[in-house]
């Protein structure tokens, strides 16, 4: 078995997928550095998020190898691939997925406490994140009561607030207006850059040229190119209002 290089936080080999027998996931390969906001794009139904929930440990390998940090993920039984995924990794869905019994704080505090963290540290962590991404003023509010911008800001919040290494976002500006999707991405890349977080995007190429550093492009589950996208001045990357 061939290792990944040191300074891959995931790294993939030869994967396939396939969802009751239909291929979605066709040798695909990949390596993803500490830090790094690492884009995947392509049509409909080319094999973005299942691609993603394999390398986040939510679908099992069927053939081929997922590592982070060194770890094989494809030889992980469920219990481990769940403890890795609560750990170590945070995931945003196209549209967000809160809980309706909790509030917005309570819902961005989930992951923390679900990790062990103490309620009030939990609570303190969800309201900075919360303010950070402007929905400060609904942590009291259920998700019925808030628009849906706002509610898939609080998945961003939630997704952030447990500082996971790796952040899986899956086309997270989907269900979004064109400029609230712009804000959700830039805060929410803004923000993994200032706390170190690895960034594994589904995305649009337009969204990706904006934010990624590298992108990888897949059409029906076969990799087409990877385009090595030229250094962004500082200043012209995520600009963003926020103190994230
Ligand atoms: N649960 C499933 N059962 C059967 N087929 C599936 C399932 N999930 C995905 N597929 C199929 O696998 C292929 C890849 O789908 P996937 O959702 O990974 O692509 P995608 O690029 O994320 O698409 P989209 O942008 O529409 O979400 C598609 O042909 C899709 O129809």
């Amino acid at each position: 078995m061939v290792t990944p290089p040191d300074n891959d936080v995931l790294w993939a080999r030869a994967l396939h997928f396939q969802h009751n027998g239909s291929p979605a996931l066709c040798g695909v390969s990949l390596g993803v550095r500490e830090g790094e906001i690492f884009a995947v794009t392509g049509p409909r139904g080319s094999g973005k998020t299942t691609l993603l929930q394999c390398l986040a440990g939510l679908l099992p390998v069927q053939r081929g190898e997922v590592w982070f940090n060194s770890t094989p993920v494809h030889t992980m039984g469920p219990i481990t691939r769940e403890r890795l995924r609560r750990d170590r990794f945070g995931w945003i869905d196209p549209a967000p997925l809160l809980l309706p019994e909790l509030n917005a704080w309570e819902n961005a505090a989930l992951p923390l406490m679900l990790r062990g963290t103490g309620r009030r540290r939990a609570k303190t962590s969800a309201l900075e994140w919360l303010e950070r991404l402007d929905v400060g003023g609904c942590a009291r509010k259920r998700p019925y009561e808030m628009p849906q911008a706002d509610r898939q800001r609080i998945a961003v919040a939630r997704a952030l607030a447990s500082c996971p290494t790796v952040l899986f976002a899956d086309e997270p500006t989907a269900s979004l207006h064109r400029a609230d999707g712009v804000q959700v991405l830039r805060t929410l890349t803004a923000a993994a850059r200032s706390h170190g977080i690895t960034v594994v995007l589904a995305t649009h190429p337009a969204d990706a040229v904006a934010v990624a550093d590298r992108t990888m492009s897949l059409l029906d589950g076969r990799q087409v190119s990877t385009v090595h996208l030229p250094p962004v001045p500082e200043e012209g990357r995520a600009p963003c209002s926020l103190s994230v």
